[in-house]
């Protein structure tokens, strides 16, 4: 096994740095391979790896002899510094080969170590503790975090036990008592949470790793051995135990005895350095029993469940030998690397622990020479020792000071770089990344690599993702490191050339069912998962309120308070003031419907000429609305008046400006565009006309040339004027393009497909009557499948977006594959795509593209699968209103033609606005029947 584990290694190769792992593996696991090799000798007596493991603990030790090498301060954290500290604290224990007379000596280096991080204890911010990052420029300096507290409170109760000095007692009593007081070591259940930033010190970010609650045992179980005092031993018994306890949360499995890294095992998100954090925990549970006696009855077995499991998975790579690092599975799970050998080695061996010698003490045997005073001049921690700056590194920096620049006038961000800042390009990117926070990188970047040495502020998004078991999406659809540039100008070119949809189908097929995309520097969660959408349109609905770029698109035109655009109280009320419209009664009246058929009818050239239906669909249906909504139709098939003309061409306007608004994003939103303001302000004077007149004739009681118009409905619950005008015209936006697309398309797919108008005109021409009524038609099966089928591959209504309004969780699109949940931040816009959605071929098979209604006769079961009209409680309260309109149309068109046929070829183009429309128009020709 440590043949395995040192595989890896290549600090004994020809060029290698002793003491290092190869990159990417970080500096301070190579100060924990070193403890394993320690271990390996303590527990084998095998010295065949002693000179290496010395060799790579004095090589590392930088010119202070404490463990600060110069060329690993750009990073180095007081976690980092304490791995390689309890390491030469085993050797001294373990009595090692000491170092020759004139190199540091083991203990000497543990105390340099130690007294470099006392200095470093700070009280300013939450009341005391060690910062995770030992220099201010660095991320993560204003972070406090356990394993840092974890590793200090080790050497110092070790350094006690070992040297029987008070002093490093009375430090590690200090440690704990101030873990315990800000709640990171929490006493009601002895869990261990990782950290906290100092700007909010109760704010605590809630993960636990093994590695923590390891390192506290066995400092606890070395200041149980140290203690003297009844009262002092008892209250260190008590800890272990707690620890003890506490730790039971590491261990699943049918029997909960196998040792897991449950923050992030379970979705597969365990970084570089968290895949070795076992290893720590099975060192010290089994060096606690050394010093605890009691405990060896509770840890062997735990350690013996753990190790035939983890040794069960040792059966992969080219050699078949490899370890993997999920042991609860019992079976290599493909993965490999240096932690899950050092891992399943230290659990292994430490079921030997019974056999192994006690670790010495000054008193009893130990022979490392100890320095009192070493490492006072924590050099580094003020003053930093640059490796020289390269051109390169200069180039990137001016190129990423223009892109914040950039970041700016985008309005995300800026990061101030300071010319003193000799940073280097990459970590000014992380840290340009990191203050974006909506920007892509920042999350991406790091989760690949390990975040370890970088600021978990920047991670506290990631890391409660890991804490709730839910990972990030790994997959950034761009390739652009910074901006998502070239993703944006696809998306630009895609939209330009009314082929949006299929690039999102395409970026579905490339990323995934759930991934994140950019725009305009803003994160954006696309997503295709059906369990998402549920999520998000019916179970949480109050997590998603309409915002963001959905919001944008319609609040120029309706304001804040229309059903269309409010949410939460204001919502309810204004869906309460609509639903009761939407009567059964007016549904089925078709006689008002009927009169604009006709017009359409009349307005299509039955002679062969070629004409776009799209157009005379278009104004019949804002015919229909305006005189179903106000009680007078705009007539546009007829003879529109001035008015009509001018209302309906600022409706126009005022949809397409407003789409257009939206996707400036929320900066560039704000740019006055009085045009847009003179076209809504005309809309609205224009229904407020007849708002006024309706007013006035319900007041007179002049009776209605029809039975039913939406606005005398609402009035009857006497809303405000302006309240009126906003949901008014949010039924016109809602249903008059919705309702011309989904019969566009319908005509589009038949003029393409006469076997299907051939089937719908049989069905059609088997009812006697000329006007059917509304049971009939719902009884017509062919007809409705072709509305179905319609809908399902041109949905009016291609793409939709909410935003979280709160940290929420949605169920895929986590993890490695996607399929486990995912954490979405507060803010977040999260798009679907229903035109996508509604062509997925694990749903509709492999014909999910072609138009053929039969389908629907089928046992096709679908229920979020087919959502033309969204889903939960904001469905479409219009859907029997259109389909009716839809199904009427249809049949009397089809009563008057018996033939349809393309004029146009190539692909139907998409123009995505809130709704789609057809850019080009759909071109036909009929023949009469
Ligand atoms: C084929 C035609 C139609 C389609 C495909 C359609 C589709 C939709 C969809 C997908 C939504 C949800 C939008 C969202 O939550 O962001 C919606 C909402 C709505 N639709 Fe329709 N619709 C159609 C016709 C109509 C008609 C004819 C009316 C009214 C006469 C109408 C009135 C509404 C209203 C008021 C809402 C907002 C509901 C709410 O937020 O509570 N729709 N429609």
């Amino acid at each position: 096994m440590v043949d395995d584990m040192m595989s890896f290694y290549t600090g004994n190769h020809p060029g290698g740095v002793p003491g290092l792992l190869p990159r990417p593996y970080y500096w301070w696991e190579g100060g924990a391979l070193m403890g394993s090799l320690i271990d390996y000798w303590y527990y084998t007596a095998d010295t065949r790896w002693n000179n290496v493991t010395e060799e790579g603990l004095l090589f590392q030790v930088g010119p202070n002899n404490d463990y600060m090498p110069p060329n690993q301060t750009m990073t180095e954290g007081n976690d980092d510094q304490g791995f390689w500290g309890m390491a030469v604290m085993s050797a001294a224990e373990h009595n090692f080969q000491n170092p020759p007379d004139d190199k540091p000596q083991w203990l000497a280096l543990a105390q340099a170590v130690f007294n470099t991080q006392a200095a470093r204890w700070e009280k300013k911010d939450c009341g005391g503790g060690l910062r995770w990052q030992i220099f201010t420029w660095n991320n993560g300096y204003n972070y406090k975090n356990s394993i840092s507290q974890a590793c200090f409170f080790n050497i110092a109760a070790r350094l006690a036990r070992y040297t029987g000095n008070q002093s490093y007692a009375d430090w590690a009593e200090q440690t704990w008592d101030w873990m315990v007081a800000t709640g990171l070591l929490d006493l009601r259940n002895y869990y261990i949470y990782d950290g906290m930033h100092v700007e909010n010190c109760s704010s605590i970010t809630p993960y636990q790793w093994t590695y923590n609650t390891g390192a506290f045992l066995q400092g606890a179980a070395a200041m149980y051995n140290y203690s003297t005092r009844a009262a002092q031993v008892e209250t260190w018994r008590e800890r272990i135990d707690g620890l003890l306890n506490g730790s039971q949360v590491f261990y699943t499995g049918d029997n909960k005895n196998i040792m897991t890294e449950v923050a992030c095992e379970p979705v597969d998100l365990c970084d570089l350095d968290q895949q070795s954090f076992k290893a720590y925990l099975s060192r010290w549970m089994a060096a606690t029993t050394k010093w605890a006696p009691w405990t060896y009855g509770r840890i062997k077995p735990l350690l013996e469940s753990s190790a035939m499991a983890a040794a069960a998975t040792c059966t992969g790579g080219d050699n078949g030998r490899m370890c993997g690092l999920k042991w609860n599975t019992r079976k290599w799970d493909g993965s490999t690397g240096a932690g899950q050998q050092m891992a399943a080695m230290e659990v292994v061996l430490a079921n030997t622990i019974e056999e192994a010698r006690l670790p010495v003490t000054n008193w009893t045997g130990g022979t490392s020479p100890g320095d009192p005073g070493a490492g006072g001049a924590d050099v580094g921690r003020k003053n930093r020792e640059f490796p020289p700056i390269s051109t390169a590194e200069k180039a990137g920096a001016y190129i990423l000071t223009i892109l914040a620049i950039v970041g700016l006038i985008l309005g995300s961000v800026f990061v101030l770089i300071d010319e003193n800042d000799r940073s280097s390009p990459s970590e000014r990117l992380v840290r340009l990344c990191s203050a974006a926070g909506n920007w892509s990188r920042g999350l991406l970047k790091l989760q690949g690599q390990g975040s370890k040495n970088l600021s978990l502020n920047k991670y506290r998004f990631q890391c409660r993702a890991r804490a709730l078991h839910c990972g990030p999406v790994a997959v950034y659809p761009h390739k652009d490191p910074i901006l998502g540039l070239d993703a944006f100008s696809e998306a630009l070119r895609a939209l330009k050339s009314h082929r949006l949809l299929d690039f999102y189908a395409g970026r579905f097929a490339s990323y995934g069912n759930t991934h994140y995309t950019i725009a305009l520097g803003k994160r954006l969660l696309m997503t295709n998962e059906v369990e998402n959408i549920k999520t998000i349109l019916g179970t949480k609905m109050d997590d998603w309120p309409i915002d963001g770029p959905r919001l944008l698109a319609t609040l120029p035109v309706l304001g804040p308070d229309s059903i269309f655009t409010s949410n939460g109280e204001a919502w309810h009320r204004a869906r309460a003031l609509l639903k009761p419209s939407f009567v059964r009664d007016q549904v089925a009246d078709l006689k008002c419907f009927d009169r604009h058929i006709k017009d359409m009818l009349a307005a299509i050239p039955d002679d062969g000429t070629t004409f776009d239906i799209q157009s005379v669909l278009s104004d019949m249906t804002m015919d229909s609305s305006t005189d179903f909504l106000l009680g007078s139709s705009t007539h546009l098939l007829t003879e529109a008046s001035p008015e009509a003309q001018q209302f309906v061409k600022d409706f126009e306007y005022a949809s397409r400006e407003s789409a257009k608004k939206a996707r400036l994003g929320p900066i560039l939103y704000h740019l006055p565009h009085r045009k847009l303001k003179e076209a809504v302000r005309g809309l609205r004077e224009y229904v407020r006309f007849y708002l006024r007149r309706a007013r006035a004739e319900k007041k007179s009681g002049v009776a209605r040339e029809r039975k039913y118009v939406f606005l005398d409905e609402l009035l009857k619950a006497n809303p405000p004027e302006d309240y009126t005008i906003d949901q008014i015209l949010s039924i016109l936006i809602a249903g008059r393009d919705t309702t011309a697309t989904a019969m566009t398309s319908a005509f589009y797919f038949l003029a393409r497909s006469p076997s299907a108008v051939e089937k719908l005109r049989e069905e059609i021409n088997s009812v006697d009557d000329e006007n059917p009524t509304w049971e009939q038609l719902k009884h017509m099966k062919y007809l409705n499948n072709v509305i179905k089928e319609a809908l399902r591959l041109f949905t009016p209504v291609a793409t939709n977006s909410r935003t979280a309004n709160k940290e929420t969780v949605l169920p895929r699109g986590g993890g490695k594959d996607g399929s486990q949940p995912i954490l979405v931040p507060k803010g977040m816009s999260v798009r679907w795509t229903s035109h996508a959605l509604h062509r997925k071929q694990d749903v509709y098979g492999p014909d999910a593209d072609e138009f053929r209604p039969e389908r629907w006769d089928s046992d096709l079961r679908v229920s979020w699968e087919y959502i033309p009209f969204s889903g939960g409680p904001r469905i479409c309260p219009g859907q029997q209103f259109a389909l009716t309109q839809i199904a009427y149309t249809l049949f009397k068109f089809f009563r008057m033609f018996r033939a349809i046929e393309a004029r146009d070829s190539g692909p139907l183009l998409a123009q995505t606005n809130l709704t789609i429309s057809f850019p080009y128009g759909c071109l036909v020709s009929v023949t009469r029947a």
